[in-house]
């Protein structure tokens, strides 16, 4: 139990200055969106916490129109809420899902790492980091709800699930596809797909950029079931029910332990991964990759 504590003293201390000023900025964080018994709940621009204290279970929806992309505010904010419900004993459990039809998250935000300055990239670098390092090592359980396509940093979401649940339409794949944008995926995220689909089918998928669709992501582990659509939701809710039973401090230390050696490996690699980031992400050549696979999306319309 003090390993448990501990690591939740230690990722809380984390929590980065940007995160407490959002927190105290009034009208970011409204008041209660619900839950009787007296728990309570809220709500913030983008993301949509529905409680259920009776099941010890939240639902937190993201809504970033259009597509999810995890800019600086979003991460932010779902880290604001991650974090209350953490410190609330009402919650054991939690759904993440989407609120935007037919995409669960377009991964990290391009404009966030395009044209700005190296401050900036340092910054939401930083945050990427931390919505990392505070998914993978919760201590509640953590359900993804994947109903929408989820390439790049949005499968790097799921994969610090404990489970993940996959829409059975095939519109959607899942994946870490930074190859196709002539970047490289990190060795954290690198180690989270490792951890989840195996050394030889990680690296044939990070190499490639691969994007499974579901019955290929099923196959090769990214995902743990795919349901038709109608029954992501209810799979979830069954799932955690499942997950729940099992006594509380157990489950936790046993995930700890499970996890513990991969967070290690970046908390102790911070800063020199946030300069690799900086010093990679500033190169004229990366740089022009991304305007231009940004522009692609963009004229994909007209
Ligand atoms: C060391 C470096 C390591 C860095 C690691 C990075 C990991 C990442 O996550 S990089 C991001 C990877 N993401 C992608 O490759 C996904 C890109 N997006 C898409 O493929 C499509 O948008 C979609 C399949 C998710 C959705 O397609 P749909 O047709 O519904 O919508 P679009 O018209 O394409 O997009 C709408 C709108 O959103 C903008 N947009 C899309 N994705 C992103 C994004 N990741 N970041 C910022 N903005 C994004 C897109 O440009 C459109 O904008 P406009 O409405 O202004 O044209």
């Amino acid at each position: 139990m003090a390993l448990a504590v501990g690591m939740r003293v230690l990722t809380r201390a984390l929590l980065r200055p940007w995160a407490r000023g959002l927190r105290a900025a009034p009208g970011r964080t409204g008041p209660a969106a619900g839950g009787g018994d007296g728990v309570r709940c809220f709500r913030s621009p983008r993301v949509l916490v529905e409680p259920d204290p009776a099941a010890g279970v939240a639902v937190v929806k993201m809504r970033n129109p259009p597509v999810n992309s995890l800019s600086l505010e979003f991460l932010t904010e779902l880290l604001i809420s991650l974090e209350k419900l953490e410190n609330d004993k009402t919650f054991h459990g939690i759904i993440i899902t989407s609120d935007c039809p037919g995409i669960f998250s377009a991964g990290l935000d391009l404009t966030e790492m395009c044209g700005r300055d190296p401050e900036h990239y340092a910054e939401y670098w930083k945050a990427v980091q931390e919505m990392w390092l505070r998914f993978y090592l919760s201590n509640l359980v953590v359900i993804a709800a994947i109903n929408g396509i989820s390439p790049a940093g949005g499968c790097l979401l799921s994969l610090t699930c404990d489970y993940r649940v996959l829409a059975n339409n095939p519109k959607y794949a899942i994946g870490l596809n930074e190859t196709l944008l002539g970047i490289v995926a990190p060795f954290w995220f690198k180690d989270t797909l490792v951890n989840t689909i195996g050394h030889r089918s990680a690296e044939r998928a990070l190499q490639l950029g691969l994007l499974f669709p579901p019955a290929e992501a099923l196959r090769v582990g990214v995902v743990d079931q795919v349901v038709p659509e109608d029954q992501v939701q209810s799979t979830a809710r069954s799932v955690m029910a499942q997950w729940l039973d099992i006594p509380d401090h157990a489950r936790q230390l046993t995930k700890i332990l499970m996890r513990k050696p991969t967070a290690d490996r970046l908390l102790t690699e911070r800063d020199a991964d946030i300069e690799n980031f900086v010093r990679f992400i500033c190169k004229d050549s990366i740089q022009k990759s991304l305007h231009a696979y940004l522009e692609k999306l963009k004229q994909k319309k007209g």
